[in-house]
């Protein structure tokens, strides 16, 4: 397998053993490379002889990590328990944080988030988590893997996360957890006059900062004869934006959103009201066959005995993955950015070494690279204005005394500026 390893570069990363699988390529150092192939495989979760050219059609793979994804139920202890909990998101690298002592634990991902309770999705369907009494659930997320016992449901501790969106509530205080362990971000907004490449630039900050990866859903395409001028409008916002039209209302969607929407795969809609985030979570969810399974819903009393209904923020999709809908993220708005302005305005952070001085505002100052790039034409003077703007509300909105939350640095990270 010498010659297969050796352009593994340019080969799916979950199936490098055959040419031209999917669109994924294998970049073992990129922290933002995707687990889950469009094919829906996973790296380390085939069995490897499965893999070697006589194994299932990447179809089958995708059909049997669909259902589980589904019903996120283990039927026996071999592979398909494993694939389940990929199903849910699970993968090698949160594997290698278990401890010796850890591997008897169940490993759960939180569904939702409450002053005194917590729920999350088990390989087994939904439970409710056993709090000890110290226990924050503001350290939570939405999304974040935890570590269960298996009987009592007792909640032991969390696992480092992969991305945490995060918001800074009106009166400061430590930013609030909204979703942990999301892939993608899709950024909703529609082909109409609404459209602010200004308000998707607070968006792509807040993805990129996050450590998400930003896709612009730019939805009532239906409504439009022609909606490339919208797409040209925002494909320029920032380096390598995927950028995608559909009507939010119809099935095809969920075509469009496959490529990141795999089993496995975690994403989340962020936008502003009436652009269509409801239709398009209405699309993307299973609701039709088996509402509370695919929502998975749980039935708990209440403290005056009643039995309510706790409605979870994460959904199951259509044909695998998971939707992140919380209240919370529906309000997100820029603070505590560092590295998330520097991808969003790559081609001023790049300039911005070149500067004299360190702590250059890139307003007046002489021997600023930006304002050189600026009259020499190759840089537009709109996006330094729109940069500026954005780090000015960045900087109002950050409280110097905060730190990083999670595993996300989200200041004194990167430049300055
Ligand atoms: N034709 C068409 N209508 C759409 C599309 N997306 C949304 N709509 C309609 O636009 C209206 C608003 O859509 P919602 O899904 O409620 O928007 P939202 O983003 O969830 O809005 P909030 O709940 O206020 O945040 C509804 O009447 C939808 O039917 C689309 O792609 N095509
Ligand atoms: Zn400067």
């Amino acid at each position: 397998m010498g010659d297969q390893v050796d352009d593994r570069q340019s080969r799916c990363h979950a199936r490098p053993d055959v040419p031209q699988h999917c669109a994924r390529p294998f970049v073992a150092a990129d922290p933002t490379a995707r687990r889950a192939c469009i094919a829906g495989w996973w790296l380390g979760v085939q069995p490897r002889q499965k893999g070697r050219g006589n194994g299932p059609a990447p179809q089958a793979g995708l059909a049997l990590a669909r259902a589980d994804a589904q019903s996120g139920r283990v039927t026996d202890a071999t592979d398909q328990t494993v694939l389940s909990l990929a199903a849910l998101g699970w993968t090698e690298a949160l594997g290698d944080q278990l401890g010796p002592d850890e591997t008897g634990l169940d490993r759960m991902r939180v569904a939702t988030v409450h002053r005194a309770r917590m729920t999350a999705m088990s390989a087994q369907g939904p439970v409710r988590l056993l709090l000890a009494p110290q226990a924050n659930t503001a350290d939570y997320a939405v999304g974040d893997w935890v570590l269960v016992e298996p009987e009592t449901h007792r909640l032991i501790r969390r696992l480092d996360r992969n991305t945490v969106l995060q918001r800074r509530t009106e009166g400061g205080g430590a930013p609030q957890l909204i979703a942990a362990n999301v892939d993608t971000l899709f950024i909703v907004t529609s082909c109409n006059d609404d459209l602010n490449p200004a308000r998707l630039e607070r968006y792509l900050a807040l993805a990129n900062e996050a450590g998400t990866t930003p896709v612009i859903v730019l939805t009532k395409a239906d409504q439009v004869e022609d909606p490339q001028p919208f797409v040209d409008r925002v494909t320029g916002l920032q380096r390598d934006l995927q950028v995608v039209t559909l009507n939010a209302k119809a099935p095809e969607a969920v075509e469009v959103l496959a490529p990141w929407c795999g089993p496995g795969q975690t994403v989340a809609l962020v936008g502003s009201s009436g652009v269509g985030k409801s239709s398009l979570l209405n699309t993307l969810a299973d609701k039709a066959p088996d509402e509370a399974q695919a929502t998975g819903d749980i039935r708990e009393s209440d403290a005056k005995g009643r039995h309510t209904t706790t409605s979870r923020s994460l959904h199951a999709i259509a044909g695998g993955g998971w939707v992140i809908d919380t209240p919370g993220i529906r309000t997100l708005h820029v603070s505590d950015l560092s590295v998330g302005l520097d991808v969003l305005f790559a081609e001023i952070a790049e300039l911005a070494p070149d500067c004299r001085f360190r702590d250059c505002t890139h307003a007046h100052e002489p021997g600023c690279a930006v304002l050189a790039a600026v009259a020499a034409g190759t840089l537009d003077q709109a996006r330094v204005d729109r940069w500026r703007k954005l780090w000015e509300e960045n900087r109002t909105n950050t409280p110097v005394t905060s730190g990083p939350r999670g595993n996300k640095t989200t200041l004194a990270r990167g430049k300055r500026y």
